[in-house]
């Protein structure tokens, strides 16, 4: 069979997570395992640092990266998306009753993961925030909580995870739809040129979606 190695950045649940054994787990591997059924491939998942995920791929380190990644105008520049098999946006998280509202984080140091579109986002967006960058979310998560940092800005998703794990954090403010940010959904990036791998994900994405395969490994990870 062919095989199709996958990369991530797995500090980033219910996406993509290093669980207590060592194995690479979360939404996005249990998807893009469905999506390898259909189409009849073996499939590895490797774990990268986030902004090495687009450099590696066009030097064919691998064949795909599948990696909470917004599908945005700048990186389809630089590699071709599957059509958007999840709806984004992203939310601030805060130590609970510290920051009053998204105004009061003017001049104040907001965590955010390198290279990703959060990073971009309030680096143009939100000039006076100062932004802390890091390597990993969970990294930038333990600084909030020991008050070196004052938010973290991520996406929805990742963000409610956090809020489970941890009572003393609050979201901070609406939810972030820029479409030029957030907005198109993420995808799986495939090299440019790599039309038929792309068009083998997005048929599989039609299949999973249509047979409930999509819907059921959606409730697993994603509170309702
Ligand atoms: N696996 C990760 N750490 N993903 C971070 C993704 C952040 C954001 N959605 C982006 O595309 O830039």
């Amino acid at each position: 069979a062919q095989t199709i190695r996958f990369a991530t950045e797995a500090s980033y649940p219910p996406f993509e997570f290093v669980d207590a054994d060592n194995k690479i787990q979360g939404f996005d591997v249990d998807l893009a395992n469905a999506l390898c059924r259909e189409i009849g491939a073996e499939c590895t998942f490797s774990n990268q640092a986030f902004d090495s995920l687009i450099p590696s791929l066009k030097f064919r380190r691998f064949d795909a990266v599948m990696a909470g990644m917004d599908i945005t105008p700048e990186r389809e520049k630089q590699v071709l998306f599957t059509n958007p098999y999840y709806d984004n946006s992203a939310l601030f998280v805060v130590q609970k009753g510290k920051v009053a509202n998204i105004d009061a984080l003017k001049g104040k140091r907001v965590g955010v993961q390198n290279g990703t579109t959060h990073q971009k986002y309030l680096s143009e967006k939100q000039a006076d925030i100062q932004l802390v960058p890091y390597d990993s979310y969970q990294n930038a998560i333990l600084d909030l909580k020991n008050g070196r940092i004052d938010a973290v800005f991520g996406d929805t998703a990742v963000v409610n995870e956090w809020l489970k794990q941890n009572p003393n954090l609050a979201a901070l403010g609406e939810k972030v739809t820029d479409k030029s940010y957030f907005g198109t959904g993420l995808g799986i990036a495939v090299r440019q040129g790599n039309t038929e791998l792309q068009g083998k994900f997005n048929a599989a994405l039609d299949k999973v979606k249509a047979d409930g395969t999509y819907k059921t490994i959606y409730s697993k990870w994603f509170q309702q």
